[in-house]
């Protein structure tokens, strides 16, 4: 039976494609442990490229050949049509852990972290979060709300179309507010899609014991955000806690992540990163959505965290910069742990740009490059919850994609550091927005 012809205004036809990596194509939410190796790619043919049609409201219509893109689609017209021949096209990638409001920078640390210094021992000293806590306290929100401007604008030149973001540097209620309203401000000014996660236990201020930390967390900061999003003035997505030795306890993580939950946030927390804590365990337990970093996990949070949903964000320039044991990659994939990335951006480890994390996790943790790009891809949207519309190029997924100056896609990793000559455009929900040889698409 002939395909039937469709008519009237598309908003977007991509032609010509040397090939086409959907990631799935049976619209999986994650795929776990050895899925990852396989990835669905469209592959020109002798006769014909590989298109991409995207409808007037910004989602895929189509994945399929050239030849029969022209048939099916000959009665649309297209707002904008891009030949992209000897070039490929993949999802727009997905970082799942970031720090990105906060002012000063910590230089002198990455100095001292150099000649020997532990991560904790900064921390202890008042240096590390606290130092960034200090300089994000005296900054006004409009010269944060700059700053995260400029590194989104980064970011989406590095491929992210999708972004997780955290607060973490106010840890008081006022100040993880004024965080917070930053990240809002941030969603509305430019194209990338923001989860915000909320991440006032992030350390304990130093004025206070961890008793009191958490209930200032428990009793004052979560009921003013339950207030403000009650009255629809701002909207969170996730919960967070750093469960570390000489931060949260495993005991108040539980107590503050359920508190999250029950003012309707999904848990994405940090854990089993510089010692063990049994944080995988709990955030089977619970039911995560994800956990990050995960250095120390134990055989046991390998086996819970495999058997439920929650997904492993594992974040290869912590453990680079840090020096750090590197969380055990292949053994969670050999046990079916679904694994997702993050560049951890933030003031100790000062990368946003995925490609090079994805570099990282083959050369550092030992995954395949279809591994590095599930993880990137479709995984880290469903950390965030968000795989049902991003991550893969599927018929009615958003059309967030990017084309590369490249006829296989493994040059985006291979190529370290190639960031901006590999990535040439930058689609979002079928909008161009970036365009490396155009600086009229910089839209922000
Ligand atoms: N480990 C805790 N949080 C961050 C570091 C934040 C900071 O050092 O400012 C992380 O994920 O690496
Ligand atoms: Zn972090």
């Amino acid at each position: 039976m002939a395909a039937s012809k469709m008519t009237g205004e598309y908003l977007l036809r991509i032609r010509n494609a040397k090939q086409v990596v959907q990631i799935c194509r049976n619209r999986q939410l994650m795929l776990k442990g050895s899925e990852m190796k396989n990835i669905a790619v469209v592959d020109r043919t002798d006769n014909s490229g590989v298109s991409i049609i995207v409808d007037n409201a910004g989602i895929i219509a189509d994945v399929c050949l050239d030849i029969d893109a022209d048939i099916k689609y000959s009665g649309v017209t297209f707002r904008r049509n891009i030949d992209a021949t000897g070039k490929c096209v993949i999802p727009g990638l997905v970082d799942a852990h970031t720090h990105p409001v906060w002012a000063g920078d910590r230089v002198h640390e990455f100095a001292m972290k150099l000649a020997g210094a532990t991560y904790l021992e900064v921390h202890e000293k008042g240096g590390g979060i606290h130092h960034t806590v200090d300089k994000t306290h005296e900054a006004t929100k409009d010269y944060l709300l700059s700053l995260f401007m400029n590194r989104l604008r980064k970011m989406l030149r590095h491929g992210t179309t999708l972004l997780e973001a955290k607060s973490g540097y106010g840890l008081d209620t006022q100040n993880e507010i004024k965080m917070l309203e930053v990240i809002e401000s941030g969603k509305s000014a430019q194209p990338i899609e923001i989860s915000s996660t909320y991440c006032g236990a992030h350390t304990i201020p130093k004025s206070m014991s961890l008793q009191e930390a958490s209930n200032d967390v428990i009793a004052n900061q979560i009921p003013a955000l339950k207030e403000l999003i009650y009255k629809g003035e701002l909207n969170i997505d996730n919960i967070d806690v750093f469960c570390e030795k000489g931060v949260f306890d495993i005991v108040e993580t539980r107590k503050i992540l359920k508190a999250g939950v029950d003012i309707g946030l999904n848990i994405n927390f940090h854990g089993d990163e510089l010692n063990p804590t049994n944080s995988a365990e709990l955030a089977a337990e619970l039911n995560s959505c994800a956990v990050s970093h995960l250095e120390e996990i134990s055989p046991e949070g390998i086996q819970a965290i495999a058997k439920s949903s929650t997904i492993a964000i594992l974040l290869p320039t912590t453990a680079y910069i840090l020096r750090l044991k590197r969380p055990p990659a292949r053994l969670m994939l050999e046990k079916g742990v679904a694994i997702a990335l993050g560049s951890d951006f933030n003031p100790n480890a000062y990368c946003m740009n995925m490609p090079m994390v994805m570099h990282l996790a083959c050369v550092l943790l030992n995954l395949s490059m279809e591994e590095a790009l599930v993880a990137s891809t479709i995984n880290a949207a469903a950390a965030l919850k968000k795989s049902d519309k991003h991550g893969s190029l599927e018929p009615g997924k958003y059309a967030n994609l990017l084309i590369l100056a490249a006829e296989r896609w493994e040059h985006l990793i291979y190529q370290f550091g190639e960031t901006d000559s590999m990535i040439e455009t930058v689609v979002i929900r079928g909008c161009v927005v970036y365009e490396s040889n155009n600086s009229s698409t910089h839209q922000f």
